[in-house]
């Protein structure tokens, strides 16, 4: 959509593990994106996924309407077990020395592998973060906000392909049941649902139990058949490989870059699965975040914003509709028209170096 306006890679100096910031776009408002610490093959790796996560929260921003940019941090842990508390401390102390050096261009949040307290601990070098606990100020936990928000989502989808709103006797398999994940099949059961699940963590069959759900082995959930997959865990999950396996009406879920390329968006399409873009699914916990942190709004007109997920994404299928366009092509353009809105006088370069005033 655009290219990066800065990216750093600071090897942190207690760590010793790249920490890596990616600030795509402030066209709309200083960026703001989660810190996800995560294992990955090769530094490279967790590069590609900070680059592509941080692309994803501009057009987070710019569907839901928020002047917020895209940000992101990654930092790639060693080996495939748990940091030991202290090492962690470290990490994250590192990522506060990077994120206060950019002097407010950038916030952060939590995101995989990083939770409120997490944030707590970034908060004592830089304000420029979100969602640390409330007895500290913060917004809280963004779990249970965007596991409202995905509900919403599927709200319009139900509409649209059941002519229902209500979750009720609707078959879903919600893959990854992290924090958002388990908070959105909890949602889901007590509406009625009938719920496959999995998580490679095989503490996620205590859930399903909870919940009354099928557990499925994670390799197989793709290819559950339900009514609406649910992609609660990491990206990439949609593939040429895997789209002609899926057997479900539609794919909703908050997973950030559900997709591995564009393109798959149209394979989607050609098999009549609608698909709607991860990015306006998971706006729930940004949006709370923001408007609490921020625009100082109160807990209920902020949930009723995030609550507003459900018209977006009706408005979203209407005009993909109407235009014969795909879902996540309706949203690209969408999300274009406000940044280029942005950006003025007509032909000069988008606004750059804004900061959050915190
Ligand atoms: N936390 C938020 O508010 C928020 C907001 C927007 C988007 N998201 C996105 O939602 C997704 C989940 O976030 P989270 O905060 O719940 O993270 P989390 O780390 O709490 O949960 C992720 C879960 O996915 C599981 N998992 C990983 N790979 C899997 C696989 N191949 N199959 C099945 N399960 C697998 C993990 O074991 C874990 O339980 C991420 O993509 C995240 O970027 C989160
Ligand atoms: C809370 C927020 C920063 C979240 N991790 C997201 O991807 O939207």
């Amino acid at each position: 959509m655009l290219h990066h306006e800065q990216v750093v890679i600071h090897t942190g100096e207690r760590s010793g593990l790249p920490v890596m910031v990616a600030i795509h776009s402030t066209a709309l408002g200083p960026a703001a994106g989660g810190l996800r610490l995560w294992h990955y093959p090769d530094w490279r790796d967790g590069l590609a996924d900070a680059l592509r996560l941080s692309a994803a929260m501009t057009a987070k921003f710019a569907v839901a309407g928020l002047p917020g940019g895209g940000g992101k941090t990654v930092v790639v842990l060693p080996g495939r077990g748990e940091l030991d508390p202290r090492r962690r401390r470290d990490v994250l102390r590192d990522v506060a020395d990077v994120i206060a050096s950019l002097g407010g261009r950038y916030a952060t949040g939590p995101d995989v592998g990083t939770g409120p307290d997490d944030m707590a601990l970034i908060g004592e070098t830089t304000p420029y973060v979100f969602c640390r606990p409330a007895r500290l100020g913060g917004s809280g936990d963004s779990s249970p906000h965007t596991a409202r928000g995905s509900l919403a989502a599927l709200r319009a989808v139900g509409r649209r392909l059941y002519g229902t709103a209500s979750m009720k006797g609707l078959r879903l398999a919600v893959m990854g049941l992290g924090r958002v994940g388990a908070g959105l099949a909890r949602l889901l059961a007590a509406e009625g649902a009938a719920l496959t699940v999995t998580d490679i963590d095989p503490a996620g069959r205590g859930i399903a139990d909870e919940l009354g759900a099928l557990w499925c082995p994670p390799d197989g959930i793709l290819a559950a058949d339900v009514d609406i997959l649910v992609p609660a865990a990491l990206g990439s999950v949609l593939t040429k490989q895997t789209v002609p396996e899926l057997r479900c009406r539609a794919v909703v879920g908050p997973a950030n870059n559900q997709l591995a390329s564009p393109d798959v968006a149209d394979l989607l399409h050609h098999r009549g699965i609608v698909w709607v873009p991860d990015h306006v699914v998971s706006a729930g916990g940004v949006i709370n975040a923001v408007s609490t942190e921020l625009h100082r709004v109160g807990a209920d007109r902020a949930q009723a914003r995030v609550l507003a997920i459900e018209t977006t994404v009706d408005e979203l299928l209407d005009t993909a509709h109407r235009h014969g366009r795909t879902p996540a092509r309706a949203a690209e353009e969408l999300a274009l028209r406000r940044l280029r809105g942005a950006s003025a006088p007509a032909g000069s370069p988008a606004p750059r170096g804004r900061t959050w005033e915190i």
